[in-house]
């Protein structure tokens, strides 16, 4: 039998908006019938509102099992679920899963509706007027960094993996519940675009506060996502359940030092984000700025570079000094390569995408991928030698 694990002490990410509310599991058992062991064997467990826990552990321990049990999509064998002050253990499915957001693999959008129509399925159930659903539908595609005069209109098949992806984040989010769930959502994405809407997801729940309860199946993820982990064994027995830098620093027993890996030290870059080194301000230029008087402030504040922002204020080009200086007016060209992280990227994040560009740096995203600033590898290098004399002191 599990003990029960209250949600422990440690405090919880900055201060920000929280719009979720707690979960309670208590002493939740699944018996999958036709087999002798428990797939989930007397869970109990507290997640905190507004907080992002991750769920690991090997194949088969029953992550997934213990996640589709808060939305009733499994039924618990026995024990009860509350969602803040309300048990919703016996309440009818269809009606809880309105209050709870569900992003799987791939999206899991319908392929014959158009995007619009996969994000406003929901309200529409609930009965929202025409109107009022479609300004939360464009509400939602700008929140996950889709222009929805681009977007609306097209068919899940017309939109690549990541952006499949982030329909599938913006459909689950459309009323607003307090509670998502998400079973290896960017499981099937490839490292760049699994890294791009990790950090998205980071600015979403900057901006929502939800609870989110997610299982990966990558280590590395759990620790650049969670608030706090659960590290789960056979039966989802809880072997350690507390923040990334916790767990890194002390994991519960031989098991979890196995799981966590041998680079557990790297690891701990995985623990620095963007947001805690000191940006650099960078010369910007608005598209249709006059090209010359771009370079003139360039070359006063010491940059060799210029970040264009298109009119909203979204940075869509890096060109050299060298470039500029043979334009009249800075053009709307979008790089499709501009090298961008979000403030909540890690460090080891940050290094993977400006590894492949030629800038030497990234452009920072801030709220609704605004501007926040210019991160170089020289910042970075300095940073991981802070760490690794630290990690060594
Ligand atoms: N519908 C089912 N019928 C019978 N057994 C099941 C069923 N679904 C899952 N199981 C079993 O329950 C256990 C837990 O499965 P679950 O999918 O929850 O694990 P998991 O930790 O999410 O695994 P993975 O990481 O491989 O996705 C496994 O032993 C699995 O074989």
């Amino acid at each position: 039998m599990s003990e029960t694990l209250p949600v422990p002490s440690a405090p919880p990410a900055p201060a920000r908006r929280v719009s979720g509310v707690p979960i309670r599991l208590e002493h939740v058992t699944k018996r999958y019938p036709g087999q002798d062991r428990p797939a989930v064997d007397d869970v109990t467990l507290d997640i905190a509102a507004g907080e992002t826990v991750m769920f690991v552990g090997p194949s088969g321990c029953g992550k997934t099992t213990l996640l589709k049990m808060i939305n009733r999509l499994i039924e618990p064998t026995s024990g009860r679920i509350h969602l803040g002050d309300e048990d919703v253990t016996n309440q009818d499915p269809d009606r809880l899963r309105r209050r709870i957001g569900y992003v799987i693999q791939a999206g899991g959008l319908f392929p014959h509706m158009m995007v619009a129509t996969n994000i406003g399925m929901v309200p529409r159930m609930l009965g929202w007027e025409k109107q009022r659903v479609t300004e939360r539908i464009d509400e939602l595609l700008d929140l996950v960094g889709l222009d929805p005069e681009q977007y609306r209109d097209r068919y899940p098949k017309e939109l690549s993996g990541g952006q499949q992806q982030r329909v599938g984040v913006a459909r689950a989010l459309a009323a607003d519940p307090p509670v998502l769930l998400m079973d290896e959502p960017f499981g099937a994405v490839d490292p760049i675009t699994r890294q791009r809407l990790q950090d998205e997801l980071l600015r979403i729940q900057d901006e929502l506060g939800k609870t989110i309860v997610c299982v990966t199946h990558d280590f590395d993820e759990a620790v650049k996502l969670g608030d706090r982990i659960v590290v789960f064994d056979v039966g989802a027995r809880i072997v350690q359940y507390d923040t990334p830098e916790a767990i890194l620093a002390a994991p519960a027993e031989e098991y979890v030092a196995d799981f966590v890996g041998a680079g557990a030290t790297l690891k701990q870059l995985t623990l620095t984000r963007v947001n805690s080194l000191h940006l650099r301000p960078v010369t910007t230029a608005s598209v249709g700025d006059d090209a010359a008087d771009a370079v003139a402030r360039a070359r006063a504040a010491g940059d060799d570079f210029v970040v264009v922002l298109d009119r909203r204020g979204r940075p869509i080009s890096w060109p050299t000094l060298a470039e500029v200086s043979r334009m009249a007016a800075i053009p709307a060209t979008v790089d499709e390569k501009l090298p961008v992280v979000g403030l909540g990227s890690t460090l080891n994040d940050a290094l993977d995408t400006m590894l492949a560009a030629s800038q030497g740096g990234a452009v920072v995203l801030g709220r609704r991928d605004s501007l926040a600033g210019v991160v170089t590898i020289e910042m970075i290098m300095d940073a991981i030698q802070r760490t690794r004399q630290e990690t060594a002191g």
